[in-house]
């Protein structure tokens, strides 16, 4: 279990800093409160409905902290980011999402997120536009040790300490209203049981990742994993509808047992990934990177992932998008910068390959699973973008990352 407890809630951190955050809901909307499951699947029906018929973006609900990661490579410190899911979804789902022209910043979803006062990124992109709600406690902090060895595509790169660890994300944190999508993404531990259960409740269809639920800490705050049928998590699996897990986690999250209950996503590294569902599997191939920082490949997976799912693609072809962003995380140190004509390109190729409107095919029971025919032309487009970013950014490297990181 990881090493939280859900005692009596603290007061309610403020959020900070005082500014409202772009959120869109439906006008006809009702607020959220603990409606029963019944009607609450009518509420959702709606919602998607609303959507598919031109109705407004679809909403998301991110939830996962941001943390400050400490990279150390031979015993000295190489550089300090941004980091924690949120930071690296958060980037994703604002290049990628499908959205209206006058949306060009900011996508239509939320952050709940928890720092402390010494958290030094609050004016970084990701926390600025989706500020998070401020405790007592200090910021999540990590201390990744990177290995001198080169990395195979499947073992562990780094060695993963939680130094200091921020409140958990109780369900009273979550905003009292529905979602179209949720994902939960944290990183020590802090989505508590019921706050996953609150955002299955609030959310048409929630995506997971496996680190939010099998993470556990020893004495010394080193990551390790217990298996997720020994958690509480595990009877909420049926109500997910996505998994993903990386190929060191998978071993802990029983992907044969997992699949029956959800669409399971392994990635693995360099290879790319795979789907594991109820029926059927499929390998989805890797796109080309020169790997400078691994952290939060995974993190910009799951975001391209569902980002591909909201503009209708299937969750095999949404998957080269996840793998697309992945390639695009390992590129750069910390939270990635894309090129806006790279973001330009894979906006246009998704647009000649999609139906145009955010998908009702992000809900648990209607999406598809299967690759479509045109897989292979769409991963063959993006391949030729991902090997003109990675020119870029061996030409440039000094145009990356634009403020959030330290390099030392
Ligand atoms: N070296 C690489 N080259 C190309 N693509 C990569 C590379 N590493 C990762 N990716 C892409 O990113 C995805 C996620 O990577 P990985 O399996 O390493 O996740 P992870 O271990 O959860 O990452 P992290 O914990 O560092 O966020 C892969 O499925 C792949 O698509
Ligand atoms: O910033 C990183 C990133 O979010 C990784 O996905 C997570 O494994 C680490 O714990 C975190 O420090």
């Amino acid at each position: 279990m990881p090493s939280h407890t859900s005692a009596t809630p603290p007061p309610p951190p403020q959020r900070f800093p005082l500014r409202p955050a772009p959120w869109r809901l439906p006008a006809a909307m009702p607020l959220a409160a603990e409606l029963d499951d019944a009607l609450e699947e009518g509420e959702n029906q709606q919602l998607l409905l609303l959507a598919s018929k031109g109705g407004p973006a679809l909403e998301g609900m991110v939830v996962g902290s941001y943390c400050h990661d400490v990279l150390i490579r031979g015993g000295r410190v190489v550089g300090e980011t941004l980091g924690g899911a949120a930071a690296f979804v958060s980037n994703v789902l604002d290049a990628a999402s499908p959205r209206e022209e006058e949306e060009q910043e900011a996508a239509p979803f939320v952050v709940v997120s928890k720092v402390g006062h010494d958290f030094a990124y609050a004016s970084a992109p990701a926390p600025a536009r989706r500020p998070p709600l401020l405790c007592a406690s200090p910021t999540t902090s990590f201390h990744a040790q990177f290995s001198e060895a080169a990395a195979s595509a499947h073992a562990p790169d780094r060695e993963l300490r939680r130094v200091r660890a921020c409140d958990p994300i109780y369900p009273a944190d979550l905003p009292d209203r529905r979602f179209a999508y949720g994902l939960a993404v944290g990183v020590a531990g802090e989505v508590l049981p019921e706050t996953l259960e609150r955002m299955i409740r609030l959310c048409c269809a929630v995506l997971v990742d496996a680190q939010a639920l099998i993470r556990a800490f020893d004495g010394d705050g080193a990551v390790c994993h217990v298996s997720l049928e020994d958690t509480p998590y595990s009877r909420i699996l049926p109500r997910v509808a996505f998994l993903k897990a990386s190929s060191e986690e998978a071993p802990y999250v029983g992907v044969e047992t997992a699949r029956r209950r959800c669409c399971v996503i392994v990635t693995e590294g360099r290879d790319g990934c795979r789907l594991f569902w109820f029926e059927g599997e499929a390998r989805v191939a890797p796109f080309p990177a020169i790997q400078v920082d691994p952290t939060g490949a995974g993190d910009s997976f799951l975001a391209g992932f569902a980002a591909g799912l909201l503009w209708g693609l299937s969750a095999t072809d949404a998957a080269l998008l996840g793998n697309f962003f992945g390639a695009a995380a390992v590129s750069q140190v910390g939270v990635p910068t894309f090129h806006p004509k790279m973001l330009q390109a894979v906006k246009e190729i998704l647009e000649d390959k999609t139906t145009k409107r955010p998908s009702p095919c992000i809900n648990g029971t209607t999406f598809t699973l299967e690759r479509s025919n045109m897989h292979d032309e769409l991963h063959a487009a993006l391949r030729e973008v991902a090997m003109l970013m990675s020119e870029q950014h061996q030409a440039d490297p000094a145009n990356c990352n634009g403020g959030d990181i330290c390099l030392t």
